[in-house]
């Protein structure tokens, strides 16, 4: 799990200002890699920037400064066939079940269709091509051969989040970015889609940049976790060592943020989450930064 994979160096987004007014800096100098089959959690609250920062891995967003480089190549350099080539090795999987799949298509039309566009010309699989497939990748995601016959309309939101990773997992892909992906979905069904991820990982070596206002998702998948605060990486390395012992004023404060069920405990993390906010503002005061 050494060689690296995606590499991130001082990486500034900026987006175009309103009314003609100067850009807005969104990321201010971000570094961080990701090696081969692991996963990186990037966490931070909302407006961080870790939408962002997923998004210019994806070659979506306005990079003004930095650079990113996948499998040693800067993605900002690449001729027509190797951009291609990153289409398919790099995947995502959005936060929103009910609005990343088309409600017109079947199951199958949705899991064959990756496959269709990579074709030449965008030549069709044949019928038994591609009920092969459609039924490898349910049973990936343990979803029954049926499936491919249905709407996404009659899925629950956990099983249409299963149907988008059965589609990231449709080119075979070396990296997925994960953009809150069970935020949308109850606690338990959280639980099932995340070891459902983490079991993909250990079967296809596929890595994770998986992006969450979570800290306690993020620590259940992540080998390393980078924190992401006004758009800036101020904690980053071990996933352990970040999301249990962190040394951060702002992660530990994400860190108390999540809740417990036992209220005396409850009772004393809140106490200590604004002491550790007041110290955060006071510092924020002292760097003239605006609260
Ligand atoms: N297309 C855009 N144009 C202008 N500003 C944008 C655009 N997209 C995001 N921003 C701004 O960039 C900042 C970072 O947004 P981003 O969505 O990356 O944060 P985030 O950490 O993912 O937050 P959330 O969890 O709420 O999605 C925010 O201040 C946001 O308003």
């Amino acid at each position: 799990m050494t060689e690296r994979l995606l590499d991130i160096d001082d990486l500034v987004v900026e987006y175009p200002g309103r009314r003609r007014g100067a850009p807005v800096r969104v990321l201010h100098g971000v570094s961080l890699d990701v090696r081969r089959g692991e996963t990186v959690g990037l966490v931070g609250e909302s407006g961080s920037g870790k939408t962002t920062l997923g998004r210019a891995v994806l070659g979506l967003a306005p990079v003004a400064g930095g650079s990113i480089r996948y499998g040693g190549r800067d993605i900002a350099h690449l001729s027509r066939t190797e951009r291609r080539s990153l289409a398919t090795e790099i995947q995502v999987v959005f936060q929103d079940p009910y609005s990343s799949l088309n409600p017109a298509m079947t199951i199958e039309q949705v899991l064959t269709e990756p496959l269709t566009a990579r074709r030449a010309g965008g030549a069709a699989l044949s019928r038994a091509d591609a009920g092969r497939r459609v039924r490898d990748l349910l049973d990936q995601v343990h979803l029954p051969a049926g499936a491919g016959d249905r709407l996404p309309r009659e899925f629950s939101g956990g099983q249409r989040q299963r149907i988008a990773i059965a589609r990231a997992l449709a080119l075979e892909p070396r990296l997925i970015v994960c953009d809150e992906p069970v935020s949308a979905l109850d606690l338990s069904t959280q639980a099932r889609v995340l070891a459902l991820f983490r079991e993909i990982q250990e079967r296809t070596g596929v890595a994770y940049l998986f992006v969450s206002h979570d800290l306690a998702v993020v620590r259940h998948l992540s080998h390393r976790v980078a924190v992401l605060y006004r758009g800036e990486i101020v904690e980053w390395g071990d996933g352990d060592q970040v999301t249990s012992r962190p040394e951060h004023p702002y992660t530990q404060r994400l860190l108390l943020a999540a809740p417990v069920p036992e209220p005396v405990a409850q009772e004393q993390r809140r106490a200590d989450r604004h002491r550790l906010l007041e110290t955060q503002r006071q510092q924020d005061e002292q760097a003239g930064v605006l609260a």
